[in-house]
C-alpha cells in the first residue's frame, strides 16, 4: 500500500495553506507530521483522507490518481482510509456499538451482511473485529458500559478502536493524545505500533515532538506550507539538514 500527496497545493478564501508539498506513507510504517500550531497538519491529513481536494498537484493511493478517478472508485478507495478526528465524535450506545459503527459504514453491504451473519454466532453478539480493536486498546471490559460514561482518554480510545475495527490500509490520526493523561497517551501509542505491525500504513499529526520520536519510523516537518524537511526519525532530530527545521526542533523558531 502507498498514500502519496504530490506536489499538492491548496489554499482557503485566497489564503496558501499547502503549497507545492509531497508526503508519501507506505503499509506497515509510521510517519509523524510536526510543525507548529495552525501550519496545515489537519488539512494535509483531510487531503491524504479523500475528504478534501487538492487545488493543484494529486493524492494517489496505490498509483491511483484519485481525483482522476470515478466517484464509486474513489469512495472504495475511501473505505481503506481510517481517521481520527481530535473530538472522538462518539454517540449514546455502550463502548462496542461504538466500535461496531465503524464495520457497518465502512464495509461495503455484502461485507456488511457476512459480518452481521458472523456476529450472530459470537458469545457476546459482537464481531471478532471489535473485540480485537477494543483488546489494542485496552477496554475490552468496558464493552458493555456507556460511551457517556467514559473519561476523555477512554473516548478517545474507543475512537481509535473503531477506526481499527474495520482494518483500513491506512490510519490518520490528527493529534490523536492532545488532551490525555500520560496513561491514556501511553495507550494510544501503543495501539499505533500495534498497528504498524500489521501492516497498516500510519501517519499521525502531532505537536509532540517527544511522541513523535517515541512513535514514528519518518518525520515530515510542515513549515510554512510545505515539508521542509522529511527522513527517518533520528535523522530529523539529530542532524537536520534544513535551517528552519533545525531552528524549529530547537525551539529557537517561534511562530
Ligand atoms: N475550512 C476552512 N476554511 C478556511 N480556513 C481554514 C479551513 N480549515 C483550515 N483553515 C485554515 O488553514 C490553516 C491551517 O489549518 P489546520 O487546521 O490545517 O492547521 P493545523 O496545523 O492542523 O493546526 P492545529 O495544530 O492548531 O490543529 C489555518 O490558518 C486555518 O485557519
Amino acid at each position: 500500500m502507498t498514500l502519496r500527496a504530490r506536489d499538492v497545493s491548496l489554499a482557503y478564501d485566497g489564503t496558501t495553506v499547502l503549497d507545492g508539498l509531497s508526503l508519501t506513507v507506505e503499509g506497515g510504517e509510521v510517519v509523524a507530521v510536526i510543525g507548529p500550531s495552525g501550519v496545515g497538519k489537519t488539512t494535509l491529513l483531510r487531503l491524504l483522507a479523500l475528504f478534501e481536494r487538492p487545488d493543484d498537484g494529486t493524492v494517489e493511493f496505490d498509483g491511483v490518481d484519485v481525483w482522476a478517478a470515478g466517484e464509486s472508485e474513489r469512495l472504495a478507495l475511501r473505505r481503506r482510509i481510517g481517521m481520527v478526528f481530535q473530538d472522538a465524535g462518539l454517540f449514546d450506545a455502550s463502548v462496542a456499538r461504538n466500535v461496531e459503527y465503524g464495520l457497518r459504514i465502512r464495509r461495503s453491504w455484502r461485507d456488511r451482511v457476512g459480518e452481521e451473519l458472523r456476529s450472530l454466532v459470537r458469545s457476546n453478539g459482537h464481531p471478532a473485529a471489535v473485540e480485537e480493536a477494543l483488546t489494542v486498546v485496552g477496554l475490552a471490559d468496558s464493552r458493555e458500559q456507556t460511551a457517556r460514561s467514559l473519561s476523555g482518554g477512554e473516548a478517545q480510545r474507543v475512537s481509535f478502536a473503531r477506526a481499527l475495527a474495520y482494518d483500513p490500509d491506512v490510519l490518520l490520526l490528527d493529534e490523536p493524545t492532545s488532551d490525555l493523561d500520560p496513561r491514556n497517551t501511553a495507550v494510544i501509542e501503543e495501539a499505533i505500533t500495534e498497528a504498524r505491525d500489521r501492516g497498516i500504513g500510519v501517519v499521525v499529526a502531532t505537536h509532540d515532538m517527544h511522541q513523535a520520536q517515541r512513535v514514528a519510523d519518518r518525520v515530515a516537518v510542515l513549515l510554512d506550507a510545505d515539508v521542509s524537511e522529511c527522513g527517518p526519525t533520528e535523522a530529523v532530530f539529530e542532524n537536520p539538514t534544513d535551517a528552519r527545521t533545525r531552528k524549529f526542533i530547537s525551539g529557537e523558531l517561534v511562530y
